[in-house]
C-alpha cells in the first residue's frame, strides 16, 4: 500500500510493574496506520492491544520506542504542540458507560470536545452537537439527557459522537462493540464505516473477535504476547495465515476455519518468540514473525 502514513509507532516498548513482578506488555510494536484505511489490531486478552491504543493516543506513555503523527516523532514536540498533534487522534473505548461522566448531560460532555478544539460560542457549540447527535442517529432532543437514560447501543453513538467532536483524523476504536449484541454490533460497525467514508477518518480496531474484524478491516495486525506476529492484508492474513497464532485464531471461527484446505489441527504448538526474532516479507504487505535464522 502506497498511501502515506497519518499514525505510525515504531519500536514500542512498554512495562508495567505490578505485584513485584514486570509485565511485559508491548515488547518492540512497529506498525504503521495509512490515510484513509482501518488497520485491525487482533490478539487474546492480555496480548497489549489496549496499551498500544492508549499510547497511539497519548493516554499512556511508552516505555521506550516512539509515536509519529504525519510523520512527526512527539516525544520530539514540545507539550502544547504534543496535545495539539494528539487532539487529531480520538479514542472510543468498550464500554461507553464507564467512559461517560453519569452526572453530566450527553451534550455537554460531547461539547467539550468542541471547546478544546477552540469553540467557546455555547449556542454555536449546542447546534454542533445536536447536528452530531443527528449524525450517529440519536435525536437532537437528547442533547440535555444523562447516560443512564440511554440503552447501550445508544450510549455507543454517543461515544462516538463524542470522539468525532474535536473532527480527529485518525480513531482508536477499542473493541467498540464488544459489549453489544450482535444486530446492535452491526449497526455500530456499518455506522462506523459511513463515518469513515464521510470524514475520511483513519481507524485502528482493536477486537479479540476476527469475525468483526475481517468485516470492517483493511489490514490485520495480530498480536501475541506484546509481539507483532503477522500482519497483512485482511484477505492475505485470512486465506493464507503464516503464524500458528493467526491460524489458531482463525479456526476458532468456523466459516474462516474451513475456508482454507487441510485438517484442523487439534493443538497448536506456538514458538516461543526471542527478542531478535524479525519481522519477514512473504507476499506484497504481508510480513510475520521468524526466529532469527529461520
Ligand atoms: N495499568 C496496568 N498495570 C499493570 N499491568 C497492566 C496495566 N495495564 C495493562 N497491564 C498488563 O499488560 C498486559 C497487556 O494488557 P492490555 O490491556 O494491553 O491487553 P489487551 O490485549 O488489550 O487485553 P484485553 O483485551 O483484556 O484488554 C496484560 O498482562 C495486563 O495485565
Amino acid at each position: 500500500m502506497n498511501r502515506p502514513h497519518c499514525l505510525a509507532v515504531e519500536n514500542l516498548r512498554k512495562s508495567f510493574h505490578s505485584g513485584g513482578r514486570v509485565v511485559r506488555a508491548l515488547n518492540g510494536v512497529s506498525l504503521q496506520l495509512h490515510q484513509g484505511e482501518t488497520l485491525g489490531v487482533i490478539g487474546e486478552s492480555g496480548s497489549g492491544k489496549s496499551t498500544l491504543g492508549r499510547i497511539a493516543v497519548g493516554l499512556d506513555t511508552a516505555s521506550a520506542g516512539s509515536v509519529m503523527i504525519d510523520g512527526e516523532r512527539l516525544e520530539a514536540l514540545t507539550p502544547a504542540l504534543r496535545r495539539q498533534r494528539l487532539r487529531t487522534c480520538q479514542m472510543i473505548f468498550q464500554d461507553p458507560y464507564s467512559s461517560l461522566n453519569p452526572r453530566l448531560t450527553i451534550g455537554r460532555q460531547i461539547g467539550e470536545g468542541l471547546l478544546s478544539a477552540g469553540m467557546s460560542d455555547w449556542r454555536a457549540i449546542r447546534q454542533v452537537v445536536e447536528d452530531l447527535l443527528e449524525r450517529v442517529g440519536l435525536k437532537r432532543e437528547m442533547h440535555d439527557r444523562y447516560p443512564h437514560e440511554f440503552s447501550g447501543g445508544q450510549r455507543q453513538r454517543i461515544a462516538i459522537a463524542r470522539a468525532l467532536a474535536p473532527g480527529p483524523r485518525i480513531v482508536v476504536a477499542d473493541e467498540p462493540v464488544s459489549a453489544l449484541d450482535v444486530s446492535i454490533q452491526a449497526q455500530i460497525l456499518d455506522l462506523m464505516a459511513e463515518l469513515q467514508a464521510e470524514k475520511q477518518l483513519s481507524y485502528l480496531f482493536i477486537s479479540h473477535d476476527m469475525a468483526v474484524i475481517a468485516r470492517l478491516c483493511d489490514r490485520i495486525a495480530v498480536m501475541h504476547r506484546g509481539r507483532l506476529v503477522e500482519t497483512g492484508p485482511a484477505r492475505s492474513v485470512i486465506e493464507a495465515p503464516a503464524h500458528p497464532y493467526t491460524r489458531m485464531l482463525l479456526d476458532a471461527v468456523p466459516r474462516f476455519g474451513r475456508r482454507r484446505s487441510g485438517a484442523r489441527p487439534v493443538s497448536v504448538t506456538l514458538p516461543q518468540h526471542g527478542d531478535d526474532d524479525v519481522l519477514v516479507t512473504i507476499a506484497d504487505g504481508h510480513q510475520v514473525l521468524r526466529s532469527n535464522g529461520s
